[in-house]
Formats: C-alpha cells, sequence, structure tokens
C-alpha cells in the first residue's frame, strides 16, 4: 500500500490531525521532566499513547531530539519503532535537502526498510532544487514510505525564498507545488509526494497562483494553535484543496501533559476540530 494511500485511510478513520512531538525544554519543565534524552522517552511514550487511535499521525521534530545528542537520537529510534509496532503513521520532521548524491544518504536514513532512524514519511527542503530530492521520491516509491516538501511555510521570513519568481515567471512555491503535482499524477486516493504548506500564509496560495487542489497529495499544515492560525486561516489558505489537509498541532496539544488522559482528551478534541473545520463540506479528493 503507498504511503498516500496508509495516510487517505487514516484521516478518514481518525480525522485530520497530525501531533507534533516537540520536546522543547519549556515543555518538558511544564510536564516536570529534567531537560534530559531520558525525558525523551517519558514524552515520547506519552505523545504516542494519547495520540494512537486519536489521530492520523504524529510528527516528531528531530531538532529537539538531536539537541541531546547520541542519546536524543536513540531516544527518537525508540519512539519512531514503537510508532511502527502501534501502526501509527509517522513524519519525521527533518527538514533535509542536500546534492543528489548526498540526498541518497538522508533517503537511506528515514525511508529505507530496517534503518535506525526509519519513518513512514520525511520532510525535506527543496532549496537544492526540486530535483535533487529525486533519491528519497524514488525510495519513497519503492517502499510505500512519504516525502513532505516545503512550499509556504509557516514562519514570516520564508517568503523571502517562497514568493521569488523563478525564471520562468512561476513563483518558487508554485514550482514546487507544480512539480509534487507532476509526481502524484493518476494516483488515487492521493499521491505520496506532499507539500508543508503553513496555515499562517494568508492568501498567498491564491496571489502566487498555486494550485493546490492540482497536487493529488497529503497538505500538511502547521501554524495552527501555537502560531496564531484557526478554522478562519485554514479555509482560506486551502478552499478547494482541504480535503488533502492534514493539520499539525504540537504546543497546542502537548501544553495539556503530562497526564496521558489528559492528553488524550486535548488530541480527540483537537481531531474533532480540524474533522469538523476541513470535512464540514467534504471536499473530494481528486486522484
Ligand atoms: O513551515 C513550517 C514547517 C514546520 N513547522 C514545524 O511544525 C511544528 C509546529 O509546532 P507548533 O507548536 O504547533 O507551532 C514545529 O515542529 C515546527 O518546527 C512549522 O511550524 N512550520
Amino acid at each position: 500500500m503507498t504511503f498516500g494511500a496508509r495516510l487517505a485511510a487514516a484521516m478518514d478513520a481518525h480525522g485530520p490531525l497530525c501531533v507534533g512531538v516537540d520536546p522543547h525544554p519549556g515543555l518538558l519543565a511544564q510536564w516536570g521532566l529534567p531537560d534530559t534524552a531520558s525525558s525523551l522517552v517519558t514524552f515520547g511514550d506519552a505523545v504516542l499513547e494519547a495520540s494512537t487511535g486519536a489521530c492520523a499521525a504524529i510528527k516528531p521534530n528531530a531538532a529537539f531530539f538531536e539537541r541531546h545528542g547520541s542519546a536524543g537520537v536513540a531516544a527518537l529510534e525508540q519512539l519512531l519503532g514503537r510508532a511502527r509496532e502501534v501502526g501509527l503513521l509517522t513524519i519525521l520532521d527533518a527538514k533535509r535537502g542536500d546534492i543528489g548524491s548526498t540526498m541518497q544518504g538522508y533517503a537511506d536514513s528515514y525511508l529505507r526498510p530496517g534503518a535506525p532512524l526509519e519513518a513512514d514519511s520525511v520532510t525535506v527542503s527543496p532549496y537544492l532544487g526540486f530535483g535533487s530530492l529525486a533519491p528519497a521520491f524514488e525510495l519513497a516509491q519503492e517502499h510505500g514510505k512519504g516525502v513532505f516538501v516545503l512550499a509556504l511555510t509557516s514562519n514570516p521570513e520564508g517568503a523571502e525564498v517562497q514568493h521569488a519568481i523563478a525564471p520562468d515567471g512561476r513563483a518558487v512555491a508554485a514550482v514546487v507545488a507544480d512539480s509534487a503535482a507532476a509526481l502524484n499524477s493518476g494516483a488515487s486516493p492521493m499521491g505520496s509526494v506532499g507539500l508543508v504548506v503553513g496555515a499562517t500564509v494568508g492568501d498567498a496560495v491564491q496571489r502566487l497562483g498555486i494550485e493546490l487542489d492540482r497536487v493529488n497529495g497529503p497538505l500538511l499544515s502547521p501554524g495552527v494553535g501555537a502560531q496564531g492560525a484557526g478554522a478562519a486561516e485554514l479555509s482560506l489558505v486551502f478552499g478547494n484543496a482541504r480535503g488533502c489537509v492534514l493539520v499539525n498541532q504540537s504546543r497546542g496539544v502537548l501544553q495539556a501533559g503530562p497526564i496521558v488522559e489528559k492528553l488524550r482528551e486535548a488530541v480527540v478534541a483537537a481531531a474533532a476540530d480540524v474533522t469538523s473545520i476541513l470535512r464540514e463540506s467534504q471536499v473530494e479528493r481528486k486522484g
């Protein structure tokens, strides 16, 4: 089964919510945990237990694990392995990107079955050129994995690069979206090459002529909750493409911890919220 099909099934079953696993030092403190690698295991286990069967996926952010060195990476390995065991989809937020030969190394690290850091999907950066990401797309296709390409990020600084006009007159973000659409062409219920599109980007999608409804892949949307976006922003940004949107929430949900029952209540409430926002008048996925 392709990643696109697995994710579509999980979104239909549990709602279009992805819970971010971001063990910020401040959140660890709020949870009564010291800022150590062993706390990451406790934190990850709690988020996993609260999220399993209550949302479509989890998204561990590599940064918060790597800051603890090898012990933090071991905690990340453990989390990814446990999620695989319980059948919860993972998006490893690593935002990798490099020349093609090195990109193969990143693809092997995160998308090759049996790799210590194997995830169901990974986030990548297209700023060495969309084509440089080919090793990740190829390995993903071979093994039923997914790739999320940064298109319009949720931070305000992203615009200087992503809104820039490429030599053919399209905005850089439109080139990324069109390239993903080409890879997803004909896939059903949706393809396995997703985009990252922040819920905070205002009318950039319309202004830049980005055809999100033609991408035919998952649209991972951070920015809801702690970064200020909500229902109105999601509707503005995604319009007719909202059937493919997977909303990420990290701090907005994680602040309900450390008690797993409270955390699960927050996950269930967030999943219900995004379901009613995005699926109220269900928009068919193309494919
Ligand atoms: O454009 C982007 C890409 C990734 N992120 C990541 O998503 C979460 C958001 O966390 P919140 O606490 O819900 O704000 C975090 O891991 C970011 O690195 C993003 O925010 N924007």
